[in-house]
């Protein structure tokens, strides 16, 4: 399998119900150099859900870019995207990797150091520290921001790649990535961009020369 580059993802706005919108946004954020997308619908039917997921695969197709699904293992097989990622309360990691196979991508949330030190975060492919800083993009139960000292403290024991999520912007980003995060996800430092794709650029850019990507 080729090497995964976590360094920015771009998780999708699902209050954007436009599909010209949401599509020129996506492909704003592709041409700005995100490198995996993640689509994330909380409250639409499987019918729309599905269809977004067909016209993200071939845009991030077009652009050689991962696509996952966030929660949904049927939409992921159905559409056969790169991989899923769940949170502690959706489809249990063991019965995810039984159906969506050894070589696909597995993400899973996780809030504490608990959480990250258990044999699902250990087996999974990365895991998505939930949040880091707080948000008011995530309507459905946001846990405790782990903060800088939450991030550390899960870098210590875990090895895999570890991804940020929650309150990131430019202003941020380095700081996250300097304290031990491979990669940041971001939905409205890109969604709400007046140039999102000269925001994503930027992220970018910062992760890059933070890291060692
Ligand atoms: C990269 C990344 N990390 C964490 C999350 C949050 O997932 P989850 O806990 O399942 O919450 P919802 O996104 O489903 O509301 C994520 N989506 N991406
Ligand atoms: C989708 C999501 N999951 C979170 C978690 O903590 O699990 S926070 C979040 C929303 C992130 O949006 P923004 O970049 O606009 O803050
Ligand atoms: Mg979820």
């Amino acid at each position: 399998m080729l090497k995964v580059d976590y360094a920015l993802i771009f998780v999708t706005d699902d209050s954007i119900r436009d599909d010209n919108i949401f599509f020129a946004i996506l492909e704003a954020a592709l041409k700005g150099g995100a490198t995996i997308i993640q689509l994330r619908e909380k409250s639409c039917d499987t019918a729309t859900f599905y269809r977004r997921a067909i016209r993200c695969k071939e845009l991030c197709d077009t652009y050689k870019i991962p696509l996952i699904i966030n929660d949904r293992l049927d939409i992921a097989l159905a559409v056969c995207t790169d991989g899923v990622h769940i949170g502690q309360t959706d489809m249990p990691y063991d019965v995810s990797r039984r159906l969506m196979g050894k070589s696909k991508i597995i993400g899973l949330s996780v809030s504490n150091t608990e959480q990250a030190a258990k044999k699902d975060a250990q087996a999974a492919d990365y895991i998505g520290i939930s949040p880091i800083f707080s948000t008011n993009t995530k309507t459905n139960g946001l846990a405790q921001p782990l903060g800088i000292a939450g991030l550390k403290a899960i870098r210590e024991l875990y090895a895999k790649p570890i991804v940020c999520i929650g309150g990131i912007n430019k202003n941020n980003t380095q700081e996250i990535i300097e304290n031990g995060a491979d990669g940041i996800a971001v939905v409205s430092a890109i969604s709400k961009a007046e140039h999102p794709e000269a925001a994503t650029k930027e992220l970018k850019e910062i992760v890059c020369k933070t890291g060692t990507n």
